[in-house]
């Protein structure tokens, strides 16, 4: 059968059923601080007019087989989810800021690729639905490390989108050369004071005029910054292990949500005003 002429244009970028090998094509250092670094890797779309066409907020799923030995010879494939940073609507490409762990399995692979090479993508892959995040009032972002990426598709989109939502971020870090993004999220809540405002902790600051916070973060600083516990407010929580064991709990390995624990709960808040990325 013959197909129309605008088949090739519609066939979406990626695909939720079908894995997609997609060509790095750029890569460069996002960070140079004390934490592992963070690296910007670009991939390009089949089409230089598509767009990566993913929801807010959703992820994408890479795999690569570089898991365990099996009987044939061949090795399992090792799954990660990863949040884009670049903007939804970029045509032709999309970039991911991946943390470099000295002993991750997924990232040292990335790492490892040469511009030209292909990684397997899927997706995309939905969490929440932004509109259901936009009904509360007043929603919290808590980020550490890499795992800004996220909270940076959601308030982005939400600020775009004009929804009345009110979005108040604590983006932890080690160090102040590790914060990836920090020009662009100065540069939202200095265009929406009103509805978006950022505060910075390190856990050491390397100058005397850092104005934000340092050491960790502290049941404090969280009634300072966050939305009070309210049906009204909801509170994302995406970062390293030991962040989400101190702030809320860990996701469980089947990567449901799990009790809510940690200063979250000590603080009040339910488990339906809480979310784990
Ligand atoms: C929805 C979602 C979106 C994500 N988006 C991103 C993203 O945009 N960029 C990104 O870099 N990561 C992101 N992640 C995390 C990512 O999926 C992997 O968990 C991460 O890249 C580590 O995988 P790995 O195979 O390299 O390490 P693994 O082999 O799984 O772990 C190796 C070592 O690294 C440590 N480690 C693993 N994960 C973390 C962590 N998060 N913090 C500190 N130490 C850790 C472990 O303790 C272990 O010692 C996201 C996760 C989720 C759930």
């Amino acid at each position: 059968t013959q197909q129309p002429a605008h088949a090739a244009a519609a066939v979406s970028a990626l695909s939720p059923e079908e894995w997609r090998a997609l060509k790095l094509v750029h890569k460069e250092a996002l960070t140079k601080g004390i934490a592992n670094p963070t690296v910007l890797y670009r991939f390009a779309l089949a089409d230089k007019n598509q767009e990566v066409g993913l929801p807010v907020a959703s992820c994408l799923l890479v795999r690569a087989p570089i898991g365990s030995e099996k009987p044939d010879g061949s090795r399992a494939f090792v799954l990660r989810p990863y949040t884009p940073v670049s903007h939804p609507t970029e045509k032709g490409h999309f970039d991911l800021a991946i943390k470099v762990y000295p002993d991750g399995k997924m990232s040292q692979h990335i790492d490892k690729l040469k511009v030209g090479d292909t990684l397997d993508f899927k997706g995309p892959l939905m969490k929440m639905k932004l509109e259901d995040i936009a009904k509360r009032k007043h929603v919290g972002l808590l980020a550490g490390g890499s795992g800004l990426t996220p909270m940076l598709q959601v308030a982005e989109e939400a600020l775009r989108q004009k929804l009345p939502v009110k979005l108040s971020m604590i983006f932890a870090n080690v160090s102040e050369a590790d914060i990836i993004a920090k020009d662009r999220l100065d540069a939202l809540a200095k265009a929406h004071p009103k509805q978006f405002s950022i505060h910075y902790i390190v856990d050491k600051a390397s100058s005397s005029s850092w104005k934000g916070s340092t050491g960790y973060i502290t049941q404090d600083l969280l009634k300072q910054h966050m939305p009070p516990p309210s049906d009204d407010s909801l509170l994302l929580v995406c970062g390293p292990p030991p962040m989400m064991r101190a702030i809320s709990g860990d996701k469980l390995p089947d990567k449901s949500q799990g009790p809510l624990t940690g200063m979250l709960k000590d603080l009040g808040y339910t488990e339906s005003q809480v979310f784990k990325f």
